[in-house]
């Protein structure tokens, strides 16, 4: 099919990592079912890849197209460090009317090339300033909402909550006398939830709070959508899942993403095109191919936690002392002070044998190694997923957004992980290391991740749900535009 009778989707992601991956997953399945596809990078992040991955990654093809947006940021702005308020507070202006011109550019280009006009944009649930634009355009637009099920019927909830007065904090002291211990029984599907085990932003006493408005807001524009995408699957999340859909009749789950994208044969599908921000160090594979089958315990805090260096160093003590060889990803920037602990002789020479430090790592191919008995992780979303299609079970140390509701559930119903509070300590570390690898506990956890592995592969196989939906939402990206009548 020539490109110009394709249906056009432009794909934006927030410019976050853990928001981009899924992104470009569903970017390539959709491109798979046919459509042309316009990806679209902040110039930051676009640069960034240029240097990390070379142009391949950003090279595209004649209808997989990359376009990139300002972040608003100003220069000065070194961006080493993902600055969330800063970009929240940024992009809804600058970004926005950077968007606003992309698209008047490809639509022009429509009229004079093989570009398809836009057809649609799928925009991250978190960037509702895309949203006004494609009412403006009377371009139809998808949500693609990349933290969990539960995450996101937490944030649906942030009016409730702050109507009934739990939130903003009356003061600093709630966040210590046990108030965040109380528990909701209201919020329906969530029953016995904890306020702490809620996405935490709007744990503040300031009104103003940058991250505090940014969500609320988020939510009520999210509201407005008709069609919400989730990259999760009904058998994991049904009760949430169902409590959506009242909300959102149009909601498609998909997950896990790369599962649908193995299933549907898409594995290597474009494969030069990349989305890692930070160069992947490989030699990881040959480290874990000289490993014991599940002796390995993988440590790896995502792309957005902000550690200090006495918890890294808590971590980094609990894992000596554990004995086990592990493999640990510390990112740069991942430490508030400093990597003391990695100059440390006494640590060091504890830990030669059978530690293996990098930046950055390829993980999805970690944890389908052989040698990997379980992960150590701040429970983002697309970590706790990826561990599913692994079978891999958690530690978990979740860290902010919606991570804490993660754990709750992981810990609680899905029954593949264990927690380790805020307050990190080097006995707890070593003592559940030790439970999940040699454990009954560990034991039981294993195999649990293993049958939520194999429910993970049933839904995304032909006649599986979220195969099935995915076939729906194709239908409906290229046959029913979704009606804009019912936004305000
Ligand atoms: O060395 C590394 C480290 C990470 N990753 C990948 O980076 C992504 C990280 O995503 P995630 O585990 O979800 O963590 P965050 O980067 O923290 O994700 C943000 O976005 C997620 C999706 O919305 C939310 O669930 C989280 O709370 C939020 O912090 C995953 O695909 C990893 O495979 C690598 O490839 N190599």
């Amino acid at each position: 099919m020539s490109s110009t009778m394709k249906p056009h989707a432009v794909c934006i992601p927030l410019p976050a990592q853990g928001h981009i991956n899924p992104m470009l997953k569903l970017a390539k399945l959709l491109h798979f079912k046919g459509f042309y596809i316009t990806f679209v990078h902040t110039e930051f992040n676009y640069n960034r890849l240029l240097q990390s991955r070379g142009s391949d990654a950003i090279n595209g093809t004649e209808d997989f197209q990359f376009e990139t947006i300002s972040d608003g940021l100003p220069p000065k702005n070194q961006r080493g460090i993902l600055d969330l308020p800063e970009l929240c507070r940024a992009m809804p202006v600058e970004g926005q009317r950077s968007f606003r011109d992309l698209i008047k550019k490809l639509n022009k280009a429509s009229s004079w090339s093989d570009v398809p006009a836009v057809g649609c944009i799928i925009s991250d649930g978190v960037m509702g300033f895309t949203f006004q634009v494609a009412q403006e355009f009377g371009i139809p637009e998808m949500l693609l909402f990349t933290p969990s099920g539960c995450g996101m019927l937490g944030y649906l909830h942030y009016a409730d909550l702050l109507e009934r007065g739990y939130f903003p904090l009356k003061d600093d002291s709630d966040l210590s006398t046990g108030f965040l211990d109380t528990v909701i029984d209201w919020i329906p599907a969530m029953e016995g939830i904890r306020l702490k085990d809620l996405p935490t932003f709007l744990r503040t006493t300031n009104r103003d709070d940058t991250m505090f408005n940014y969500n609320i807001q988020a939510v009520e524009i999210a509201m407005k959508a008709q069609g919400v995408i989730l990259n999760t699957f009904d058998e994991l999340e049904k009760e949430f899942v169902d409590v959506i859909t009242t909300k959102f009749p149009q909601l498609y789950t998909i997950g896990p993403l790369s599962l649908l994208q193995h299933n549907m044969s898409t594995t290597h599908y474009l494969d030069s095109i990349d989305s890692n921000l930070w160069k992947e160090d490989k030699k990881c594979l040959d480290w874990l191919d000289k490993r014991e089958p599940q002796s390995v315990v993988y440590v790896n805090y995502g792309s957005l936690v902000i550690m200090t260096k006495e918890q890294l160093a808590e971590f980094a003590w609990g894992l000596a002392n554990s004995k086990y060889p592990f493999l640990w990803v510390i990112r740069p920037n991942l430490v508030d002070g400093g990597e003391e602990i990695l100059s440390n002789e006494d640590f060091m020479e504890e830990t030669k044998k059978r530690g293996l430090f990098l930046e950055w790592g390829p993980q999805e191919e970690v944890l389908k190694h052989p040698s990997i008995g379980g992960f150590l992780t701040h429970c983002g979303w697309n970590s706790t997923l990826e561990s599913i299609c692994e079978g891999v079970p958690l530690i978990c140390w979740p860290f902010f957004a919606e991570q804490q509701t993660n754990c709750f559930y992981l810990c609680n119903k899905w029954g593949f992980g264990m927690e380790i509070d805020t307050k990190v300590k080097r006995e707890k570390v070593e003592r559940l290391v030790r439970e999940l690898m040699e454990g009954e506990k560990g034991k039981e956890m294993r195999e649990k991740a293993m049958e939520w592995k194999k429910k993970a592969e049933a839904a995304t196989r032909t006649g599986g749900s979220s195969y099935t939906n995915f076939d729906m939402l194709v239908k409906q990206l290229k046959q029913e535009p979704i009606g804009l009548e019912n936004l305000s």
